[in-house]
């Protein structure tokens, strides 16, 4: 490690902290990673002169061991994947072979997909300027001029597109292409560890397609896949293109080391947040300051921030800080985001590499390709998401033989919490492999058919598809009438193209439009899932920062009619959630505690919604009559036995003080509160797709815009009438009172004893320990906290006991379920240490409350949560006491 630099970095981290009393010293963690030297080698005799020369002279004397290696495999014909680290060159290693097969063979094509436009006009940029006679690298996406498609498909020799072009646009159309696809010698796919969930799902299917089509017209392409550091990259390639890859994972290319430091923002003394939980300095306001800071000493920085909004509020925050110190320093920060014109993003990434700026927050825009590298420090406001991005954005910093510094400031939120306080989970594990699940019949259905429309699908190709997977959707869509079954294969019985009605970005169907209906203005759009929850007739939808109340909300024409009105209230609707079991494919027996992996049907249906004041006092309630919806999807769920609350060891409620931090009767007495008497709670949260779910019958309130979870009355069946009740000062509540089944829950939770945990506390644990499990899975399944969903019940029908229940929150699921099953005891025990680790007494959003809890997060028992964690987990661990199944249980079947 080179001494003076690493002083360097940490001069600035001194620089960060400077006049911060040490009391409230936010750093947790420090750490040093060493950098490397360079291995370099010569250019590939099979290089073309040319090829070679204008690499050269494009800045490139010789490639990095590593750029050759894989290279040269492409060149021989195998797959690649080759997944290194940010700015290790990943470009040069599907270049070199695709430049010098396009220069080689002359009638030869090439085709490269970028998850954004964006970065394919990045490499489209980067190929033109090195200005080869003959290769002729066009863009074909949806900038691309209709006048200049005709010249792409008859002239272009390399197509730079993305996956939704090709799907819509080209494999649709795929006879126009005919003379590209003849020739196809490589396909290139761009930062593919983007593809993941139910996106990923789509784009591994979208390029099996596009190998039949190929395959069509005789050409047999080598796919070039370039990653982020991503565990398993071979397994994840050959998931993505179902083809093995030869994996490239040894970086040669030169870094320098860097400092990377932690850091928890304090605890505010003057501010209160939700039920008056304490709260944090933002991390955006945070970042804002270290930005300036940093600028103040001359680094070269750049602070990620999650959202667009917050990129410019912290450029704005760091320019007031430096307008102050040295009004000249205000012109070296801005803000970067998609949305900015190309030139303007073009001259903002040259001010930067020229320092005519020094601070730039940017969203993730500069995460992905973007040709900057070798700053000085990298800020990142929050977690990414994965690690794959943690290293991506935090490698912008550090260049051979410098070094750098990365900060990373947590958001209040369970998982950020965790990662401060458990470095080891952030800078010492592998990359998480990218999740994705082809074999989704949700996802599998309508790319059958597209690939039917495409070229009929014959018996010898379904392997590909996942094998009696997709022969067992190939028979529904028959039977639908979708396809026709013919002895030669399956197929396409419309004149219309599928491609069309199949969105691969997974947002489920038709969005609803915004329309203000004196203009004729439209506003927006809206998830269909999601739009009886956020534009039900009397919603007060936000746009722009201006206010609409909505009028009409038409679903079979996707329309919702609004008019501009700025009301004093804001609302947040009200739902009857129910999840069924459907059926139970693994199940584990660990004493009195179960663990199930399976099918659920979340219904749910928007039954009024509240009209509430700044203040949080409630008008009124209105009630809607809106159709329910269903999502059927994937869930990992563990239920606990009442014999196990009986007899739970002392160490729960130890650990129940341990983290309510000797103030536990106030998080008791909050449960206790929240629940009222002989209530039993089930409580639910949403998702991004408007999947919010509850056990058996609840309540769902939530903001415009949010999906969240409310206490209601767990019971069987199907959703009864429903009826509001006092919720004590939270405003109206309904509970819906069961149908037929088990009865209602409260005598049943009241059942329940837990040491230090009464049925009045339990529904608050359950739901505390959810939505902290809801915060932590991101750690081990490569989602969004949104992009899943969660339920707990003191008493769940199908399963008889307290369960709680996390989901995924699209049809068919995405495989993040199963992967929290797969990882469930690292993964709660995460839960519980993210729990522990926060100081706040009774719950706050770094622990236990959810920035999508329609409830406000009621109840919450921050204690009781941990001793829920503790008596799971305790089993969990336990030898001798488990059994497992596997239970292939018929749809319908429930589990428990
Ligand atoms: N062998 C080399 N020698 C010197 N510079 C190189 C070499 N290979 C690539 N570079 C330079 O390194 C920078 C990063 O390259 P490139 O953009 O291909 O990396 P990447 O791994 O794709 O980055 P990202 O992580 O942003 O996707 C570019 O400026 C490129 O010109």
């Amino acid at each position: 490690m080179n001494e003076a630099s690493t002083t360097r970095a940490r001069r600035l981290l001194e620089r960060a902290t400077a006049g911060i009393p040490e009391r409230r010293d936010p750093v947790t963690h420090v750490a040093d990673l060493p950098g490397r030297d360079a291995e370099v080698t010569d250019w590939p005799s099979w290089a073309p002169t040319e090829v070679v020369a204008a690499l050269r002279s494009g800045g490139i004397d010789r490639p990095w061991t590593h750029q050759a290696t894989g290279a040269a495999a492409a060149w021989e014909g195998s797959d690649v994947i080759v997944a290194t680290g940010t700015a290790s060159g990943k470009s040069l290693v599907y270049q070199l072979p695709v430049l010098s097969t396009l220069v080689t063979d002359t009638s030869s094509t090439a085709l490269y997909l970028a998850p954004t436009k964006a970065l394919g006009a990045d490499q489209l940029g980067a190929v033109t300027a090195l200005d080869l006679d003959g290769v002729r690298a066009a863009s074909y996406d949806g900038d691309t001029p209709r006048e200049e498609r005709d010249w792409v498909r008859k002239h272009a020799r390399w197509v730079f597109s993305n996956p939704d072009m090709l799907h819509r646009g080209i494999l649709s159309g795929h006879a126009r292409w005919a003379a590209f696809f003849r020739k196809l010698r490589y396909v290139v796919v761009d930062e593919c560890h983007s593809y993941r969930g139910v996106f990923g799902s789509h784009v591994a299917l979208l390029l099996r397609r596009l190998q039949r089509v190929a395959r069509h017209y005789g050409a047999e392409p080598v796919f070039v896949l370039a990653s982020a550091t991503t565990a398993e990259p071979a397994e994840f390639a050959a998931r993505l293109t179902g083809r093995p890859a030869t994996a490239i994972t040894e970086d040669t290319s030169p870094r320098g080391p860097r400092t990377v430091a932690l850091w928890e923002p304090p605890l505010l003394d003057e501010l209160t947040g939700e039920n008056g939980a304490p709260v944090r300095r933002s991390a955006g306001a945070e970042a804002a300051r270290i930005l300036a800071e940093l600028v103040i000493e001359g680094a070269r920085t750049l602070a990620f921030v999650r959202s667009r909004h917050g990129a410019e509020l912290t450029s704005l925050g760091a320019k007031r800080i430096l307008a102050e110190v040295d009004p000249a320093l205000e012109e070296t920060v801005a803000a970067y985001r998609a949305g900015y014109l190309p030139e303007e993003r073009r001259r903002l990434e040259a001010d930067l590499m020229a320092r005519r700026l020094l601070g730039v927050a940017t969203t993730n825009a500069l995460e992905l390709g973007v040709d900057i590298s070798g700053l000085d420090a990298a800020v990142l406001a929050g977690y990414p998401g994965t690690l794959a991005s943690f290293w991506q954005q935090s490698g912008r910093a550090g260049r051979a033989g410098d070094d750098a510094l990365v900060v990373f400031v947590a958001r209040d939120d369970p998982l950020d919490t965790y990662l401060v306080h458990h470095p080891e989970a952030l800078l010492d594990q592998p990359v998480e492999t990218a999740v994705l699940d082809p074999d989704n019949p949700y996802v599998l259905a309508p790319q059958l058919a597209c690939a039917a429309a495409e070229v009929p699908l014959k018996a010898g190709e379904l392997q590909t598809f996942g094998g009696d997977e997709a022969r067992a959707v190939l028979d529904s869509l028959v039977a639908d009438g979708v396809l026709r079954r013919r002895p030669s294969g399956w197929y396409w019985t419309s004149r219309d193209r599928p491609q069309f009605d199949v969105d691969i970005r997974g947002s489920g169907g038709e969005q609803v439009a915004v329309v203000e209906a004196e203009t004729s203005r439209l506003l927006g759009t809206v998830d269909p899932s999601s739009a009886c929850t956020t534009v039900h007739p009397g919603a007060v939808y936000l746009h722009q920062g201006s206010s609409y109340v909505v009028d009409e909300l038409d679903l079979d024409t996707g329309l919702a009619l609004v008019h501009a009105e700025d009301p004093e209230w804001n609302t947040s609707p009200r739902e009857v959630i129910d999840i069924e079991v459907l059926a139970t494919q693994q199940k584990q027996h660990f004493g009195g505690v179960t663990v199930c992996l399976g099918d659920v049907a979340v219904s749910s249906r928007v039954v009024g919604y509240l009209r509430r004041l700044p203040s949080g006092e409630v008008l009124d309630q209105v009630a809607l009559d809106l159709p329910e919806e269903e999502l059927r999807t994937r869930a990992v769920w563990y239920t606990i036995s009442d014999e196990l609350f009986q007899s739970a060891p002392p160490t729960a409620s130890e650990a129940g003080s341990d983290a309510d931090g000797g103030d536990s009767s106030e998080a008791s007495a909050g449960g206790a509160d929240a629940d009222g008497a002989g209530v039993g709670g089930a409580v639910v949260e949403g998702t991004s797709a408007g999947a919010a779910a509850g056990g058996a019958v609840h309540v769902v309130g939530t903001a415009a815009g949010d999906v969240g979870g409310v206490v209601g009355t767990a019971a069987d069946g199907p959703a009864g009438e429903a009826t509001s009740t006092d919720a004590g000062g939270d405003g109206a509540r309904i509970s819906a009172s069961s149908g037929s089944g088990t009865g209602g829950d409260g005598d049943a939770a009241g059942r329940r004893e837990a040491p230090g945990l009464g049925s009045a506390r339990l529904p608050g644990a359950l739901h505390a320990a959810e939505h902290a499990a809801i915060g932590l899975l991101p750690l081990f399944a490569t989602c969004d906290r949104w992009d899943i969903g969660g339920v707990s019940t003191a008493l769940h029908a199908d399963t008889g006991e307290a369960t709680v229940f996390v989901h995924d929150g699209h049809p068919g699921g995405a495989g993040f379920a199963d992967r929290g099953f797969a990882a469930l005891v690292p993964w709660l025990a995460a839960t519980r240490e993210a729990i522990v680790s926060c100081e706040c007494p009774a719950g706050c959003p770094s622990c236990v409350q959810s920035p999508k809890c329609g409830n406000g997060n009621e109840p919450l028992d921050k204690a009781g949560a941990v001793t829920v964690l503790d008596i799971v987990l305790g089993a969990l661990g336990r030898d001798g006491t488990h059994g497992h199944e596997v239970v292939q249980a018929a749809d319908g079947a429930a589990a428990g």
